[in-house]
């Protein structure tokens, strides 16, 4: 038996393998390889431990991707596969970003039950969700809803809701879409009422950053108008996002060169709303974005800004 060419470090959630296992088949189509060339790792980290308070108390969500890096930097693993709307902005010196894969869609969906729509379900309606952005944009639509908090995977978030303990929850249509459950949801939502996270529908592949084979071989996997968007998406969120206790919600666009970008802070309660948009040249993504969040965060008035910490 030979090594491996490539091990590839991933979360050990089914969303988390799903994402690896589509890296690897791209690896192995891209490149002719064998497939035990390639072999998937699953690390477990200490975001995916902790389950009984919420992650922005216990360390934000660096905690799931710490063990990765190290992993990575050990050479344990030789690539890492991530949701790109979980990786910090900040990566761990030593690994670079290296693949973007083309993004999936961005969009929300709402899982209803007999109300099947953010309209529908009646005032004082419970809404599960963990995510400060979902629970400011719902908040922002129906104020009378009441939001809970509701943390896990995927299957953990739709069973509480098989038992009861919400009305609705909103995810991500391509988490539900890769783990074939898109069946539950009951309203996709808008991107102009419900923008998405930063980075979310999109897979980032990081790698040491000294490592040009494996940084060469993931090149054939880049997509360049999703990275130009997440480089967009990212240096507005690092601009603006100290402590992920703000709600912070966006979209990039990059087609033909262009790229388009809008992005916005909400208060917790999504009352209050700062928002910006800006165009430009793709190859600038990067440099737009920040402009873009120095621009919000000089609007953001200071007692939203008191949240960054
Ligand atoms: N924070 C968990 C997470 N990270 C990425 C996705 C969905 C897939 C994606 O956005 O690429 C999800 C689940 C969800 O928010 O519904």
């Amino acid at each position: 038996m030979t090594s491996p060419r490539f091990r590839i470090g991933t979360r050990g959630s089914p969303l988390a393998l799903w994402q690896a296992n589509r890296v690897r088949d791209d690896l192995i189509a891209a490149h002719g390889l064998a497939p035990e060339a390639v072999e998937i790792v699953t690390i477990k980290t200490t975001g995916d431990a902790i389950q009984d308070r919420p992650l922005s108390e216990a360390g934000g969500k660096g905690l799931f991707v710490k063990e990765i890096d190290e992993a990575l930097l050990d050479r344990r693993v030789d690539l890492a596969v991530h949701s790109a709307k979980d990786l910090p902005t900040e990566l761990a010196p030593g690994t670079a970003l290296s693949a973007t894969l083309e993004r999936a869609d961005v969009r929300d969906a709402l899982i209803g039950g007999s109300a099947r729509t953010l309209k529908e379900l009646p005032a004082g309606a419970i809404v599960g969700t963990a995510s400060l952005r979902r629970g400011a944009l719902v908040r922002r639509l129906r104020p009378d809803l009441e939001v809970v908090s509701f943390r896990g995977n995927v299957q953990t978030r739709l069973d509480k809701l098989g038992r009861g303990e919400a009305h609705a929850t909103l995810l991500a249509l391509a988490g539900l879409t890769r783990l074939g459950l898109q069946g539950h949801a009951t309203e996709i939502l808008d991107v102009d009422d419900f923008p998405p996270a930063l980075g979310q529908g999109a897979i980032a592949v990081t790698a040491r950053e000294d490592d040009d084979a494996t940084r060469e071989a993931l090149r054939a996997l880049d997509h360049a108008a999703t990275a130009a968007a997440l480089a967009c998406e990212r240096s507005f969120l690092a601009v603006l996002d100290g402590s992920c206790r703000t709600p912070i919600a966006g979209l990039a666009r990059a087609e033909e060169g262009r790229l388009r970008f809008l992005g916005l802070v909400l208060s917790i309660d999504g009352a209050r709303t700062v928002e910006g948009a800006i165009e430009g040249d793709a190859a600038d993504a990067a440099r737009l974005g920040a402009e873009l969040g120095r621009d919000v965060k000089a609007r953001t008035p200071a007692d939203l800004l008191a949240a960054f910490g």
